[in-house]
């Protein structure tokens, strides 16, 4: 049970810094922390809620399967499904997933790849290459409103104990060993995504006089 008040409290955390970021607009995000591993349990945040606000009620434990194993009236995320895809086929910890402005214009940007290539940036280095000149790449899958269809999209790239998906103007799910990195990840895309948008936008400015 104290490895329960801990992750909560680590969520919490991160659910706040999220939050002092703004990137919960209008209810949209969800994040979850592995509990135990046998069972595979895990918290994850309640549907529908502001996310900006903190309350005793906004994570729920679930099974891996994303029952709730609590007697509690709130209900988990719509997404829980995508959570727990996750922590049934890796050793990931913790589960992150935003609606940003530019994690949606850089999916409409790149509307017809599949993924997105970045290259030359220092901090790409936060997400684990060093090499120089290293390359990283993100998948982009089609938004889905049926939440088991879209986690059947998630499998083909759901591979190791760290990655990221971007899913159609939606946003993207991030997940890591354990929450600090699962937010370094989704601040190094959101990085990424921020710096690209506007490079486009000056080129395309700058371009048309
Ligand atoms: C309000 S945005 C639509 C649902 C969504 O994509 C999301 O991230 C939030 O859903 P939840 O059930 O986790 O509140
Ligand atoms: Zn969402």
């Amino acid at each position: 049970m104290s490895n329960y008040f801990s992750r909560w409290n680590e969520l919490a955390a991160i659910k706040k810094e999220l939050a002092d970021r703004d990137w919960f607009y209008g209810t949209s995000g969800n994040l979850s922390i592995k509990v135990s591993n046998e069972p595979v349990t895990f918290l994850v945040t309640a549907s529908g809620k502001d996310k900006r606000k903190f309350t005793d009620h906004d994570f729920l434990l679930v099974d891996a399967a994303g029952e709730k194993l609590e007697e509690t009236s709130s209900k988990p995320s719509a997404e829980t499904l995508l959570h727990a895809k996750i922590y049934n086929k890796t050793n990931a910890g913790c589960v992150l997933h935003v609606h940003t402005i530019d994690n949606n214009v850089i999916t409409e940007l790149y509307k017809h790849d599949t993924h997105i290539d970045f290259t030359g940036n220092e901090i790409i280095k936060a997400l684990g290459s060093w090499e120089q000149d290293a390359k990283v790449s993100i998948p982009i899958i089609p938004n889905v409103a049926h939440i088991p269809t879209l986690a059947e999209q998630f499998d083909r790239y759901v591979i190791g104990d760290s990655g990221a998906i971007l899913i159609q103007n939606h946003g993207i799910t991030v997940w890591g060993k354990d929450a600090f990195e699962a937010k370094k990840y989704l601040e190094a895309w959101e990085f990424l995504f921020s710096y690209q948008v506007k490079l486009a936008t000056i080129k395309h400015v700058v371009g048309s006089f």
